[in-house]
């Protein structure tokens, strides 16, 4: 059987703070394998499929406006276990209570915008993992 993979996105706050590099160390200091990586800046299309389960929600569009704003970096990861793993690195989604020594404890910033620019997307499971490396990696 193959190892495990997942979707993992540097969003727009992360490149733009220049964190790009140390998000990659983490990932790879963890043991997973980067064996996709793309910079881009994504269009509304390709993010309203990205954030379908979101569509209606009072922060889908600033999201997919932030989303949008600048370029992020697509990243497939392999490993046992990268989707809980990864996960677990990056922290709670509000980096203001996400643990220190995770992406979004360690270098979250506590603003107003915070919650919404965490720095990074992780796949929440295997169906997602999969439907999402589809659309950024297809
Ligand atoms: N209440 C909110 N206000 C603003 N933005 C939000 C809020 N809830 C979620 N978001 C944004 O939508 C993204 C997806 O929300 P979700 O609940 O799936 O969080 P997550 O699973 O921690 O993050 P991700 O799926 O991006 O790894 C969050 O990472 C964040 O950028």
């Amino acid at each position: 059987m193959s190892a495990e993979q997942t979707l993992i996105l540097v969003k727009p706050d992360g490149v733009a703070r220049g964190l790009t590099g140390e998000i990659l160390r983490r990932i790879e200091a963890k043991g997973y394998r980067i064996t996709g990586l793309r910079m881009l800046t994504a269009d509304r299309e390709l993010l309203a499929a990205h954030y379908e389960e979101h569509q209606g929600k009072p922060f889908y569009e600033p999201l997919v406006e932030f989303m949008s704003s600048g370029p992020l970096v697509a990243v497939r990861a392999e490993g046992d276990r990268v989707i809980e793993g990864f996960r677990s690195l990056a922290g709670t989604t509000d980096p203001t209570g996400a643990a220190p020594g995770t992406i979004r404890g360690d270098l979250g910033r506590d603003w107003g915008l915070a919650v919404q620019q965490n720095l990074v997307h992780g796949s929440d499971s295997t169906l997602s993992a999969e439907r999402e490396l589809g659309l950024w990696f297809s």
